[in-house]
């Protein structure tokens, strides 16, 4: 059943497009927002977006439009897919017109100083609005391929979780739904740090033994760091834990991975983001999650490493060193205690 307002996407990069693609193929109307009018106007002439998604066919049901204001007065339904970078500064402007909405973060980001993931910035700004976020192993040019995807929508708010459904689910799109949206926002946020690391571990020629430990004591670190903040470790075995842990760890087709790559070329950070030329939200992330995990006191050796190889002056062969030398630890660190 397609809605009777249009649905609107805010953000022209490569989700976005993918997003607002899916939703005009299950014959919604969809307002694509974007900041920048030449864009709009080069989707509008040719049905592309050549710089985030090249050689996908635009479909006629997506509008390009620039006017904000406009696009949420008319939408009900708005999907955030906006750098983290950037959402609190184009929202705190229109918050007002956010009020009643359901607004659903697609953004796998964490703001520096504050902390905050990106759905609880859209609750900070528009307090009356209903707020979810969409998460899992979504790399956008897959999606936009139709490659057999599923994803998960999170909110305490069940009706939101089903609308997404209902305005999602296609021949090759299959969305879950969780209650849990702390925990599925936490998972994507945290892994393109270790799609870092793993990118890093590829361009090194290390084995497929190597990618295996990597993933899984990724997981139980993300996992532990989770359970500190007080999430559900359980959601973490899910398809927005270790299923987009998998996916961003394995592919290069992940921006995070080809920055990782890159540093493990010998580029500099500056040069891996600049070459890349598009959105590795785990640049940022490492930052604040360092800092973080320092004063929660996690262990976070993973973590620790790659800002000590990006912001301290490490040699990866140090961090490799230190890291294989720990003090020796337990496989699995925390036993649920529900569940069973
Ligand atoms: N690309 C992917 O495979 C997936 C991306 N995501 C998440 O989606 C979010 C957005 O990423 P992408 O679409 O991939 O990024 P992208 O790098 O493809 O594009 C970023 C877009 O944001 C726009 N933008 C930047 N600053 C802006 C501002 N101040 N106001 C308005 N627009 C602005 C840019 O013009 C560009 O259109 C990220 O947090 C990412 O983690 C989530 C799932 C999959
Ligand atoms: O989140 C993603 C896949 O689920 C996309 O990862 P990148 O941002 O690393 O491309």
């Amino acid at each position: 059943m397609t809605d009777q307002h249009p649905i609107a996407v805010l953000g022209g990069g490569s989700f976005g497009t993918a997003i607002a693609n899916l939703l005009a193929e299950n014959g919604q109307h969809v307002l694509h927002w974007m900041r920048d009018p030449e864009q709009a106007q080069a989707i509008r002439l040719t049905r592309e977006n050549p710089r985030y998604l090249k050689g996908i066919k635009i479909h006629l049901g997506v509008e390009p439009v620039t006017d904000l204001a406009a696009t949420l007065n008319a939408c009900q339904l708005i999907f955030v897919a906006l750098p983290s970078s950037a959402l609190r500064q184009a929202l705190q402007p229109v918050a007002e017109l956010l009020s009643g909405k359901q607004l659903v973060s697609t953004t796998k980001g964490i703001e520096a100083q504050s902390f905050l993931l990106m759905s609880q910035i859209l609750e900070d700004i528009a307090p009356q609005a209903r707020i979810g976020v969409l998460s899992g192993p979504n790399l956008a040019r897959e999606v936009a391929e139709h490659a057999l995807t599923a994803s998960v929508v999170a909110s305490e708010d069940e009706e939101l979780c089903q609308h997404v459904q209902a305005a999602l689910h296609g021949r090759t799109f299959r969305v879950y739904a969780s209650a849990d949206r702390f925990g599925v926002e936490l998972g994507g946020a945290l892994k393109n740090v270790y799609a870092i690391i793993a990118g890093m571990a590829a361009a090194m020629g290390m084995g497929e033994n190597t990618k295996s430990m990597l993933i899984t004591r990724a997981l139980a670190e993300m996992t532990r760091f989770a359970v500190k903040l007080g999430a559900n470790p359980m959601t973490f075995l899910g398809l927005a834990g270790v299923g987009d842990l998998i996916v961003t760890c394995s592919s290069a087709k992940s921006r995070n991975y080809q920055v990782g790559f890159a540093l493990g070329e010998g580029l500099s950070l500056e040069d891996a983001v600049a070459r890349l030329g598009e959105v590795a939200e785990g640049v940022n992330t490492i930052k604040v999650l360092k800092a973080k995990a320092e004063e929660l006191q996690v262990y976070m050796p993973l973590v620790a490493g790659l800002h000590a190889i990006l912001f301290e002056g490490r040699t990866l062969n140090q961090v490799i060193g230190a890291l294989m030398n720990a003090e020796p630890k337990t496989d699995v660190d925390f036993i649920p205690t529900t569940g069973f």
